[in-house]
């Protein structure tokens, strides 16, 4: 290649990850194609005419802000300018109005006739991004129903529990076991059951509104609900209602001895968390009502 500036500045500008150079003092140097475009479409970091600009500059403006980004990246950028660091990576939100985005930022070095100049590179991660997210929303998830697993559930009543703990709150469990679901799958086929399971989960997601709340399914026919800092009248009151939600689904069950159509068994439990008690008291509470709700006729709570 007879131009080599030519030919290194179009390969430059075909890359779609937006770069930038700086010296020592943090004055951009030069920028590639991506980085004008993206800049001048963007509110991100730097949006305007480059020239000029320094970019440490622009970091700790944003910084200043309450960017938790911008001051990761101009720490970032300082240590590797002060060769604290060999390099430095940072993943950022730059989300714009209608999309959400991700981006990564690498700071990497090289020396030129005794002078210290720093690439910095801005790669679009979105998809990974994404994708990211998407599998730990599923790892929190019940696959069926889409609402929270067990795991999910265990985690959050710890946490409730020690939050109620603290505040010397009270805190409901109920466990919700459909009636006679054997029969429902029996008569109507698996498929059938799981759509019952799925139009009860939604139905579920209705009675847990606030942040101390939580709904989710803790295998088979079994749901369960944290209900925090409320009392067990509240508690009572919501699951009443939630039982009568579950007849109103109308979803036919047609040789349950109970009625004949889907109902289902509340086991009902509250405790105030002290030192000497724990959440497993509080589930095998509300078991032992769920059992008593099952042995005295099913479709009833008891607590
Ligand atoms: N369709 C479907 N059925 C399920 C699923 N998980 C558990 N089941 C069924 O739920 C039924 C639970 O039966 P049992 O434990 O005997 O309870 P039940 O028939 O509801 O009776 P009671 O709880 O005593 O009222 C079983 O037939 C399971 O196969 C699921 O994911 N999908």
């Amino acid at each position: 290649m007879n131009n080599s500036f030519e030919f290194l500045s179009l390969v430059l500008d075909s890359i779609t990850d937006h770069i930038v150079v700086i010296d020592e003092t943090g004055e951009i140097q030069y920028v590639n194609k991506s980085w004008i475009a993206f800049g001048s479409n963007n509110a991100c970091l730097i949006d305007y005419d480059w020239r000029g600009v320094n970019y440490i500059n622009e970091c700790d403006k944003a910084s200043a802000l309450g960017d938790e980004f911008a001051t990761h990246a101009g720490s970032g950028i300082r240590n590797v300018i002060s060769k604290k660091e060999e390099n430095f990576y940072l993943e950022y939100p730059c989300h714009s109005p209608a999309e959400k985005r991700w981006f990564m930022m690498r700071i990497s070095s090289f020396q030129i006739l005794g002078d210290n100049y720093f690439v910095i590179s801005h790669q679009n991660i979105t998809e990974r991004k994404l994708a990211e997210d998407e599998v730990k929303k599923q790892a929190r998830l019940d696959g069926l129903t889409q609402i929270s697993n067990r795991r999910t559930f265990d985690n959050f009543l710890h946490e409730e529990w020690r939050r109620c703990y603290r505040l010397k709150k009270t805190i409901c469990l109920a466990i919700l076991d459909l009636d006679n679901f054997k029969l429902l799958n029996d008569d109507y086929g698996h498929q059938y059951g799981d759509d019952c399971l799925i139009r009860v989960g939604e139905l579920l997601k209705e009675f847990a509104n606030r942040p101390g709340d939580i709904c989710a399914r803790y295998g088979g026919e079994e749901f369960v609900l944290v209900w925090g800092d409320t009392s067990l009248a509240q508690a009572k009151q919501l699951s009443d209602q939630l039982l009568h939600k579950i007849t109103e689904l109308n979803i036919q069950n047609i040789n349950s001895p109970t009625e004949d159509y889907l109902t289902a068994s509340i086991g009902l439990a509250e405790m105030v968390p002290n030192s000497k008690n724990g959440e497993i008291e509080l589930i095998g509470k509300a078991d032992s009502m769920l059992y008593k709700a099952k042995d005295s006729g099913r479709n009833k709570v008891e607590s």
